[in-house]
């Protein structure tokens, strides 16, 4: 009979077959599904170890470059991976090998292989730890690491790879009053509490509560440069699932949340009920909203490419090829959000792009469309924001190698604009 944590290492073999053989993030399969059948803390072990494979995906597939004379069809192929990455990370390689042994096997198509797998795998369980710690640290492929070495430099790109392969802490936001000090963590500069081996969140003391949100230290930021108080009229667009309409309506303002997921929004919804709070939530697409707001958020879709940290399967499943329609919308988006704002009010744009054509280039082209725009440099000056991350056009620019001993951030571009009165 399978263990659990056979049925683990079988459904995290089958993300990375959805991932690296179809394209798809891990966050499309988790919501069709793909791990429903698993108990709890079993899908957090195959979410973990899909992830860690992703992340060590070069170094274990130079190792098993040795051992495999050519290239076994794509599920087996990750199944070594998986194995190999499990065992370089000090995985018991009786548990580890025969699992995968047996994963193999009980494909009729694939059966015949399980031979091999057992060879490969205890090849690695001998070479390959030792191997392991002295490969270069995994790139990011060529149509992201181009644009990246282009904007940042070379040096740059090779501290943020170093980033994304130590993955990412747990930051979390703390409802106003509420305490942090159960929770054993360390506060950051910007305010975030940083916990460093959280185990299930839901089961931490003061979430049931909703004393607190997940929210990574850099995505924070935005909703504070906005700077929202009781009695403001605020629009979140692009709210789901909805962090920063947490922080917003924890300041005590008015705020309406448009997101045109219904799926997302459900979270969004789930989140308001559990810390209490209230914002009026609307279902719906940004380009179409009406109105007249005192401030907008405007949380753009965008790459994601800032959060690779803690999503390593975004430069595996994609392959920039929606980079420019995400530019148009973002655009679209701006323009439309600043009809709707009052003269006298306030934006703040943002994206958890690395990619300055998301960031950057379009607060640049915004403040050349529009003569009523400028940007408000002095709402950066926030506690524990660097004075280095301004940016040239006024914007704040956050990158996963910034904060290198308190465990990185993720990439993130924000600025905030205002409109003549
Ligand atoms: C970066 S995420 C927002 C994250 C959110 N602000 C938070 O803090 O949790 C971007 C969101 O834009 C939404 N979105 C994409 N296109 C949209 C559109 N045309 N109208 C409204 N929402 C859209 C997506 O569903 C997604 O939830």
């Amino acid at each position: 009979m399978a263990n659990s944590g056979q049925g683990a290492r079988r459904s995290a073999v089958y993300l990375l077959d959805q991932i690296l053989g179809e394209g798809r993030l891990m966050a499309e399969c988790l919501s069709a599904g793909a791990l429903d059948h698993l108990a709890p803390e079993d899908r957090a072990r195959a979410q973990r170890l899909a992830s860690d494979t992703l992340r060590g995906l070069e170094r274990a597939d130079r190792l098993l470059g040795k051992y495999l004379r050519k290239p076994p069809p794509l599920s087996v192929r990750n199944a070594l991976r998986l194995g190999t990455v499990e065992l370089c990370h000090g995985g018991a390689a009786h548990g580890v090998v025969n699992d995968l042994v047996q994963i193999v096997g009980s494909h009729r198509r694939h059966n015949q292989l399980k031979g091999m797998v057992n060879a490969v795998l205890r090849k690695v369980a001998a070479d390959g730890p030792a191997a392991w710690s002295a490969m270069r640290v995994p790139r990011l492929p060529k149509w992201l690491r181009a644009p990246l070495v282009q904007a940042w430099g070379a040096e740059a790109v090779a501290a943020m790879e170093i980033a994304h392969f130590a993955g990412a802490p747990l930051d979390i936001t703390l409802k106003p009053g509420a305490g942090s000090d159960v929770l054993g963590g360390v506060t950051l500069p910007t305010g975030s509490i940083r916990l460093t081996a959280p185990g299930q969140v839901s089961a931490l003391p003061g979430f049931a509560e909703g004393q607190w949100w997940v929210q990574d230290a850099a995505a924070a930021l935005p909703a504070r440069i906005l700077g929202a108080a009781p009695g403001m009229r605020v629009l979140d667009l692009c709210a789901a699932p909805g962090g920063k309409t947490l922080q917003l309506a924890a300041a005590g303002a008015e705020v309406v949340a448009v997101d045109n997921s219904e799926q997302r929004m459900r979270r969004l919804r789930e989140n308001l009920s559990r810390t209490g709070l209230t914002a009026d939530l609307r279902i719906g697409d940004a380009l179409e909203q009406a109105g007249v707001y005192d401030a907008i958020l405007l949380d753009a879709p965008c790459s994601a490419t800032g959060t690779i940290r803690r999503h390593p399967d975004l430069p595996h499943a994609k392959d920039g090829g929606d980079f420019d329609a995400l530019i148009a919308l973002q655009s679209q988006m701006l323009a439309h959000a600043w009809s709707l704002l009052r003269p006298g009010g306030h934006m703040v744009y943002c994206t958890c792009s690395l990619l300055p054509d998301e960031g950057e280039v379009q607060v640049e082209e915004a403040l050349a469309a529009h003569p009523d725009m400028s940007v408000d440099r002095a709402a950066l000056d926030l506690p524990g924001v660097d004075a280095s991350w301004a940016t040239s056009e006024g914007g704040l620019r956050l990158r996963p190698d910034f904060w290198p001993d308190l465990g990185g951030m993720d990439g993130f571009y924000m600025a905030c604009l205002r409109k003549s009165g």
